[in-house]
């Protein structure tokens, strides 16, 4: 009969011991490296026996390739594979972090700090599912999803792939781990990695641990913090992620109290696997093991060393993979790396594998290539953008509320003004088809929030457009609009490149708030990853909506704007005053914000 590995019918452990014992270092070994998809050629791929392959760098089958071809590449891989001696299948990941962003005409979602303000765990799962379907669509089976941070600071230039500063927020939206991997089944044991179907994808939780908390949201820096507050704030999410079954785990670049976690064998492997029993592997993050030292990869060996003691399973290398190879087999034969955490790592990936159903189904459902950026997975989004937005100003004092907009303009017209009315680039923020995002309108398929106004106001009404409307043009012709909407915001970034001191509205939209709002009457429209500065505006400004980054459905814009639905939307994270107060989360002695956590105006729809 068969080697018992390859029976479906063998108990799980089985199946793992029975393929562990068969494995040469040189193989599991392997099986711990990640490499980035731009390496993954079938030499490599089968003489150094990758477990797994990342799109990283800037790798994509083509510009704007469609589903199937992100298939065809990712089978090519497989193919390799599966041809080495043991046949041990790999397992491609991606970043799908709101959405399957990276893929031409995926759907893409409002970015984590947009769902926050929805509150709803629920919206959250199904989210996970319609993404689950967007990735399997092009044969990828495993995402880095989802960001489980709780940032603490919004000058962190990843602030808004974190759910919110609050960590039960947090843990209430990790919920969508079970959209991602499907629900565990109730009763069913807890903390092993749990993937209902083929329909479903092994997701990542991320970045372990306290990576939202590092000085002044400095990326990749320091987190200080006592093991309480560290509990207290950072942890929380990974227990409901461990719960749901969460089949991988990955290390923050951040240290804790000046160690680094990729180096930090306390947290990673006395905590999280002995303590809080995580079954799933760990996985490094791009170059994490490089970073231990300063400057990176000054010494590999001792970051290897370091970084597979620490209980690091996985490696995303993503390019020295051969260096890798060399230097973890030298420091296991010469007994500083001891068999056992070879084979923990191993036996933890194995059963990662197993559990996705790898090896019976190594390849592409192609059945699937229709659910890439189907209408129904749009329709979903456009819900959740329009239950993200925040509602933070209706009216001035002792007048009547702005919003909802009458759709017909009894002068006839209105004006929508400033950079990011029409600007689909920008409304997706980074992480969507390029790591920083793009600007402009060809990156993908989708709605911008100008098109939502043009679709939602009557027949004869005028929508006058103008980017950056001059001040005079305004006076001259204040008249004639009836109201204007002003949609400026800060531009696609992605991690340090987003760190940010001063969180100003990039320029012109400040200018274009004054030219327009001092004239007429204006709702302003903030698209951005986190609260920026507006209290020096606020007095011109008659409404004011924050949609941070809300992905291709712009209609779900308009569609609350002009009263279709009612403003539901509350503030997920703190709105200070002024940066000077950073940090400043709910809960803090010293609180005074401009707009408190959880504060959100409400409209009825119209
Ligand atoms: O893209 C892989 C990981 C991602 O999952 C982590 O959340 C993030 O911290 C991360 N940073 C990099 C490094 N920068 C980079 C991003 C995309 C392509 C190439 C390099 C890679 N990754």
């Amino acid at each position: 009969p068969g080697a018992k590995y390859k029976d479906p019918k063998q108990p799980l452990n089985t199946r793992v011991d029975d393929l562990l014992r068969r494995m040469t270092l040189a193989e599991k070994i392997g099986q711990m490296s990640q490499i980035d998809q731009e390496n993954a050629t079938a030499d490599v791929i089968s003489n150094y026996f990758i477990g797994s392959v990342l799109r990283g760098g800037g790798s994509v089958p083509a510009a704007d390739a469609p589903p199937e071809a992100w298939v065809k590449m990712v089978e090519g891989i497989q193919r390799a594979a599966l041809s080495t001696r043991l046949g041990i299948p790999v397992m491609f990941g991606i970043d799908a972090v709101h959405g399957h962003g990276y893929v031409y005409k995926a759907t893409v979602f409002p970015h984590n700090v947009g769902l926050g303000c929805t509150r709803d765990p629920e919206l959250a799962k199904k989210i996970g599912a319609a993404v689950a379907l967007e990735v399997r669509a092009t044969g990828i089976p495993f995402i880095f999803a989802p960001c489980l941070a709780v940032c603490r600071d919004p000058r962190w230039g990843r602030c808004y792939e974190s759910f919110s500063e609050d960590p039960k927020l947090v843990q209430q939206m990790a919920s969508i781990i079970s959209g991602f991997q499907g629900e565990i089944p109730t009763g069913g044991w807890r903390g092993a990695p749990f993937i209902a179907s083929q329909h479903n994808v092994a997701a990542c939780a991320k970045h372990y641990v306290g990576d939202g908390g590092t000085a002044s949201g400095i990326n990749e820096n320091n987190t200080v913090a006592t093991f309480h507050e560290l509990l207290g704030i950072h942890m929380p999410p990974y227990y409901n992620a461990i719960i749901q079954g969460v089949s991988t785990i990955m290390v923050s670049y951040s240290s804790w109290n000046g160690i680094k976690m990729h180096a930090n064998r306390f947290l990673v492997t006395d905590f999280l696997k002995n303590k809080l029993r995580f079954r799933g592997f760990v996985i490094s993050d791009w170059l994490g093991l490089d970073r231990i030292t300063s400057p990176e990869h000054a010494d590999y060996p001792l970051s290897i060393k370091l970084g597979i003691l620490a209980g690091i399973d996985m490696v995303m290398i993503p390019y020295q993979y051969v260096e890798f190879r060399d230097d973890l087999m030298t420091l296991v034969q010469n007994g500083t790396i001891p068999m056992s955490r070879i084979d923990d790592a191993v036996r933890r990936i194995l059963r990662v594998k197993f559990t996705l159903g790898l090896f019976e189904n190594p390849y592409a459902d192609t059945s699937l290539v229709g659910e890439l950026g189907k209408q129904e997975h749009r329709d979903l989004a456009r819900e959740a953008v329009r239950r993200s937005l925040v509602l933070l100003k209706n009216g001035k004092p002792g007048e009547k509320p702005l919003l909802p907009l009458p759709k017909k303009a009894h002068g006839g017209s209105i004006l929508v003004a400033g950079s990011h009315a029409d600007d689909l680039g920008s409304q997706c923020g980074g992480w969507t088809i390029k790591w920083q995002g793009m600007t402009g309108n060809n990156l993908t398929a989708g709605t911008t929030i100008l098109d939502g106004i043009k679709s939602a106001v009557v027949p004869g009404t005028d929508v006058v457009f103008s980017e950056n409307p001059d001040a005079g043009l305004i006076q001259q012709n204040r008249g004639r609009f009836d109201y204007a909407i002003v949609v400026v915001g800060e531009h696609p970034y992605a991690e340090t490149s987003g760190d940010n001191l001063n969180l100003t509205i990039p320029a012109p939209g400040p200018a274009i708030i004054q030219n327009v709002c001092g004239s007429i009457k204006c709702v302003v429209v903030l698209v951005s990853g986190r609260p920026l500065v507006v209290e020096p505006y606020i007095g011109i400004i008659d409404a004011l909506v924050a949609a941070w980054l809300p992905g291709t459905e712009g209609k779900g814009i308009s569609d609350v704007l002009f009263g279709d639905y009612g403003f539901t939307g509350k503030l997920s994270r703190t709105w200070f005053r002024s940066v000077d107060q950073l940090p400043m989360n709910v809960g803090d002695a010293h609180y005074h914000p401009l707009f408190p956590f959880g504060f959100g105006l409400e409209t009825k729809p119209s």
